[in-house]
């Protein structure tokens, strides 16, 4: 089984706006909800590879109740800490004719100190049964920026292997608890060490940096440019096909769900980061947050450039790019 943990859940609209800036006055063409918040788009892509997972957080409101009721409409199993305060809304603007994309997050509903230990309790029982318990975006306020090192503990010490998706202070001090995995993107990871990285040099020094730190896998993702997968051991450069990118909200979520598959599965560490390169990138051609079509994946898996870089090897590489 897998455990998705989402701190910080939230109602993910998309707007589709022509010709959308700052300062306007605009109308809406299209719009589109979701339950979202990144750890419940991991657990619906986890769904679609029909992988059991069990979807856990905080959450309250109206906005709560709509979360889990677009959960259970999914089909998706929900375990929720049920907080006072009004779960977010996350605000993804889509501007098909200008090609930008502006997100607006919400910070999220003040969380109590009994609330956090309730959910340490329920992860405690969850990760008990999991094999993987990813715990993905910011934290809700309230909470201490070493919340996530506590979530870690307690699912370490029932046995499950945690992949840490956050930013910031969050993942500083998440690091420190050793997650099995930590996966930022460029911007958050220049952020967490505060140097440009933007030279492959430097993405290499900062992944042996994450290995120092404790992190059985490290993983920098590049947007369409793909991603570094470093161990102790390996280390893989995984580059997708090009794409025509229609919404790449959730493929950081994507990625990680394709990984957590694979960790489940007990499959390589090659294995695990072509699936989540490939799942990431169909999630960017469909326009739903985190969308998987499986059917897309498998013909992906086959189209992806893998070098490993350890040996200086390429290992596939397709004539198309
Ligand atoms: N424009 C794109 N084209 C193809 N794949 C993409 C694109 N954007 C993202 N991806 C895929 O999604 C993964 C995660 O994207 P990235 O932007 O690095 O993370 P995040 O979504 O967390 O910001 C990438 O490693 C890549 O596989
Ligand atoms: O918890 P945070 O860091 O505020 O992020 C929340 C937002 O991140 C997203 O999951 C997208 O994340 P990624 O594009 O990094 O996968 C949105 O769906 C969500 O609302």
């Amino acid at each position: 089984m897998i455990t998705t943990v989402t701190v910080n859940t939230a109602i993910d609209k998309t707007y589709i706006v022509e010709n959308f800036g700052p300062g306007g006055v605009f109308r809406v063409q299209r719009v589109m909800a979701q339950a979202g918040g990144k750890g419940l788009n991991v657990a619906r892509v986890v769904k679609a590879f029909g992988e059991e997972v069990v979807a856990t957080g905080f959450i309250g409101g109206y906005n709560g109740r709509f979360i889990e009721e677009s959960l259970a409409a999914e089909g998706i199993k929900g375990d929720f800490v049920h907080v006072s305060g009004e779960s977010r809304i996350c605000l993804n603007i889509l501007d098909t004719a200008g090609k930008t994309q502006t997100e607006l997050l919400e910070p999220g509903p003040e969380v109590t100190f009994e609330e956090g230990e309730r959910l340490k309790e329920k992860i405690k029982f969850l990760a008990r049964q999991s094999q993987v318990v990813t715990m993905s975006g910011s934290l809700a306020c309230g909470l201490m920026p070493d919340f996530y090192s506590h979530l870690i503990e307690v699912a370490h010490k029932e046995g499950a292997k945690v992949i840490l998706d956050t930013s910031a202070r969050a993942l500083k001090e998440g690091l420190k608890a050793r997650p099995f995995m930590v996966k930022p993107n460029l911007q958050e990871a220049e952020a967490l060490t505060g140097k440009s990285l933007a030279e492959e040099k430097a993405q290499y020094d900062f992944l042996e940096e994450m290995i120092e730190t404790g992190v059985e896998v490290a993983v920098l993702s590049l947007g369409e440019a793909g991603a570094l997968i470093r161990t102790r051991e390996a280390f893989f450069k995984i580059i997708p096909p090009r794409v025509v990118a229609v919404n790449t909200v959730g493929c950081g979520d994507s990625f990680v769900a394709g990984f957590a598959v694979a960790l489940a599965r007990d499959d390589s560490l090659l294995t695990a980061a072509k699936l989540a390169t490939a799942v990431a990138t169909a999630s960017a051609t469909s326009l739903g947050t985190g969308e998987c079509k499986i059917e897309l994946v498998e013909k992906l898996m086959l189209q992806l450039e893998v070098y490993d870089i350890s040996s200086h090897n390429c290992l596939y590489k397709k004539g198309f790019r």
